[in-house]
């Protein structure tokens, strides 16, 4: 099993191994054993995996049984890829993702999107957990991202990196109102509809590379950068579903509090992480089945 799991993470050692034909391939794989066509995809962050336990009549697929898909690796992330409906609409979840961190090239860890949008999906909504890097916010928080700062990017590591098949998307496109403005607004009211106005938060996120948190000195530093919330993921996911023209729609659910100063003792570890997005759960698949139907009849018009 180990080994099994080795080779699931090395992948060949190269991002490059997800050709276009490879990608069809697994899509094609799922395709043939559900009969739910999607148009929208969901990825659970960190504690967030509940959501994908709301959907109903579901085919779901372990990652061990998909065709050249990675392993989960990491507590709170089940492993799972479930096709079910969402307050009646058909979606794809991703029931655990894959980081940098547990040893994927980028490429990898977004690989996922570009099979949903070969299934179909035309709408991408990533979930994660994050560290509150803006004093206002408090732990419970659900901070709408309106932008990010690609800074894995800044340091030349990007999941587009090599060549680009222009199938998915052209080799250079910008990234201005990535994060879908119109569907930020409809959070907006939907938290209003559902009386969580107060936590709601719309800012800037960053991913950085992990597994450790940061450093007082690297909070400082993010903060002054505009920085809301600190992360370990979602900004090559979005990247990439913005390459093949999906519409992003992403939160963090703020789960902690960054250390801010030497003199706090810093109390944020993963189980405590996970144990807040499973308090949020009920209030957070609410907040996402409203805003999945409302996508959905949007289409429709
Ligand atoms: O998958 P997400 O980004 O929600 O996970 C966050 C970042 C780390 O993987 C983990 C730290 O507890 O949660
Ligand atoms: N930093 C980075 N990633 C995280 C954090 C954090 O404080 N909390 C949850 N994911």
């Amino acid at each position: 099993m180990a080994a099994f799991i080795e080779s699931k993470q090395s992948g060949g050692g190269s991002s490059r191994m997800y050709t276009y034909d490879t990608l069809q391939e697994i899509a094609t794989y799922l395709l043939e054993r559900t009969e739910l066509r999607p148009k929208v995809g969901i990825i659970c962050g960190s504690g967030l995996g509940t959501l994908a336990e709301q959907l109903t009549d579901v085919d779901s697929f372990d990652y061990e049984t998909i065709p050249h898909f990675p392993v989960s690796t990491v507590a709170g992330h089940v492993g799972r890829l479930v096709f079910g409906y969402l307050a009646g609409v058909p979606v794809m979840c991703m029931q655990g993702r894959f980081h940098h961190y547990e040893g994927y090239p980028l490429a990898k860890c977004a690989m996922p999107v570009r099979v949903m949008h070969l299934i179909g999906c035309t709408h991408l909504i990533a979930t994660n957990a994050a560290g509150g890097a803006n004093p206002k916010y408090r732990v419970g928080d659900i901070m709408l991202i309106k932008d990010h700062i690609n800074l894995m990017g800044f340091a030349g590591n990007n999941p587009l990196q090599g060549p680009n098949d222009e199938r998915f998307g052209p080799r250079f496109f910008g990234m201005a109102n990535t994060y879908d403005p119109k569907l930020n607004q409809q959070a907006k009211v939907i938290a209003r509809q559902i009386g969580i106005e107060n936590e709601l938060r719309e800012g800037v996120y960053t991913c950085l590379g992990g597994p450790n948190f940061e450093t007082v000195a690297e909070v400082k530093m993010l903060s002054m950068l505009g920085v809301d919330a600190i992360g370990m993921s979602t900004v090559h996911e979005i990247i990439t579903a913005r390459h093949c023209g999906m519409t992003c729609f992403a939160f963090s659910l703020i789960t902690n509090m960054c250390t801010m100063s030497y003199e706090e003792e810093e109390e944020h570890c993963h189980d405590s992480i996970v144990g807040v997005g499973k308090n949020r759960e009920k209030t957070l698949g609410e907040f996402v089945s409203r805003i999945v139907k409302h996508i959905h009849y949007e289409a429709k018009k």
